[in-house]
């Protein structure tokens, strides 16, 4: 009864979107949504349970890390080349600079293991049009500079070996070659951007022959009206690579409708696999999420994806980056955290310190956030409520204990709650006080902890026996 009732939630969801279109007619498109509704085979459920992730910015921009003849670029590190005190040549002869010679796949994979993240995201190609590949369609890769070697088949190797699945990051924007085009407005600009998007055509198959492990394709730069206007060559390219890579995973921002429409068509249905708008910003409320499912990417500083010397503004701590996992989780998303190694090849420290926090709370708390799923319950204000897929388990994650040490549970009417422990100490059980039908007070032992904590509710339909479990309200 219970699964059935958290079933009609997800489901009303997903209607939900639909209702939005079908009040008007619905356009017909050719190169629009090609599913509605989540994937529901293996690959997909997979992805869907991760819960968190990790993100990997690293190129020629790691090297100048927001420097440039001595001046801070104001940008985020990874588009100093757009600077306007950058020359493109000068940029580019960075090439010959790129030798991370501490560069050790096993290390970076190794790290992010302790830390209890499921996929990595690792950037092929920015928009400045290096390949950390050996791609042979064009010479700016790792292959001419100093370090010579293939980056991302070690990392793949890596990551794979510890049961981490591999996204592959790329831009298609592409600064450094001259095909490229932020618009088409000639018949010389059409010439040149059909080479171009034959370019990248073999650049994507060429990376989905080179890495046959990897799980999926995290696109970005696609919002110029060049590309925008390719829906029938994007779609086209997209079934292509399906039909290579069946199960392959790709996101909203790959392609838009033949009306210009991305991330959701001209019908309002999302394009691609999970919705990618969630870029440094996490939804407050189911409905924003429209029965999709997503990932928010997020930064530590406010707004720096590669390494930069100067992190300016608020860098989050490791709570801080714990709550937005839970928010994320707890509405049916992916958190996936950014770390721009530096140019030597080296993570820098503070994101080893976060990947350590991070990973010790992991260690102690994973089960409420691996195959984490939307309660069907709002957010809390001690926190948030994450409910195992397939099991009648709610997680409590708790972040704000109030000066009562009462915490206030309403489950959906006729849930009782069969046994409550804390998931960090198992033998410390709870005997929740009943305050209403399906309400409850859960008294803490204690006021002050020192890091967010996870209570589970071990729930059972009641709707049988009318008794009440626990000693009612005095
Ligand atoms: C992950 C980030 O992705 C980017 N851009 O993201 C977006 O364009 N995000 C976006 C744009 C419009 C709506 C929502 C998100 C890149 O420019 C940046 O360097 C980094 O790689």
């Amino acid at each position: 009864v219970i699964a059935i009732a958290w079933n009609c939630v997800n489901a009303a969801h997903v209607n939900a979107q639909q209702t939005a279109t079908t009040t008007q007619k619905p356009i017909a498109l050719q190169h629009g949504a090609h599913r509605i509704g989540r994937r529901t085979d293996a690959d997909m459920e997979k992805w869907r349970a991760y819960g968190l992730g990790q993100f990997i910015h690293w190129g020629l921009y790691s090297i100048p890390a927001g420097e440039w003849n001595g001046k801070q670029y104001s940008g985020a590190a990874e588009w100093l080349k757009s600077w306007k005190e950058v020359s493109a040549t000068a940029y580019d002869s960075l090439m010959y600079q790129f030798n991370p010679t501490k560069f050790n796949a096993e290390s970076w994979a190794e790290t992010a293991k302790q830390m209890g993240v499921k996929y990595v995201t690792i950037t092929t190609k920015h928009h400045d049009g290096f390949c950390l590949w050996p791609s042979k369609y064009t010479n700016f890769t790792v292959a001419n500079s100093p370090y010579k070697k293939d980056i991302i088949g070690p990392l793949v190797k890596a990551y794979d070996k510890r049961g981490i699945d591999v996204i592959l990051y790329f831009s298609i924007m592409d600064w450094h070659n001259p095909d490229w085009r932020y618009d088409i407005k000639t018949r010389e600009d059409s010439i040149a951007f059909d080479r171009f998007k034959q370019f990248t055509r073999n650049q994507l198959l060429e990376l989905l022959t080179l890495y046959p492990t990897a799980k999926g394709l995290w696109f970005d730069g696609t919002w110029d009206k060049s590309w925008v206007k390719q829906a029938a060559f994007a779609d086209s390219l997209e079934k292509e690579m399906r039909a290579m890579r069946p199960g392959l995973i790709i996101g909203s921002r790959f392609r838009a409708d033949e009306y210009g429409k991305r991330h959701f068509d001209s019908n309002g249905n999302m394009m691609g696999d999970y919705e990618q708008g969630w870029e440094r910003k996490i939804p407050e409320k189911i409905a924003d999420v429209h029965g999709n499912d997503w990932d928010c990417v997020m930064t530590v500083p406010e707004n720096q994806w590669g390494y930069s010397k100067v992190w300016k503004g608020h860098i989050k701590t490791t709570d801080e980056l714990l709550e937005m996992l839970a928010k994320c989780v707890s509405l049916d998303g992916n958190f996936v955290l950014n770390f721009g190694p530096k140019p030597d090849g080296t993570l820098r420290t503070e994101e080893l310190d976060l990947a350590k926090g991070i990973g010790e709370w992991m260690g102690i708390n994973s089960e409420a956030i691996y195959n984490g799923e939307y309660a069907g319950l709002v957010k809390q204000d001690w926190g948030y409520y994450v409910k195992k897929t397939g099991t009648n388990k709610i997680y409590m994650l708790v972040f704000n204990v109030p000066v009562s040490g009462a915490l206030n549970v309403v489950l959906p009417s006729r849930t009782a709650i069969s046994k409550v422990y804390d998931l960090g100490n198992p033998g410390q059980n709870y005997a929740p006080e009943e305050i209403g039908t399906s309400a409850y007070f859960i008294h803490l032992k204690q006021q002050t902890f020192k890091r967010p904590f996870v209570i589970v509710l071990e729930t059972a339909d009641n709707s049988k026996n009318s008794g009440a479990q626990y000693q009612k309200a005095k």
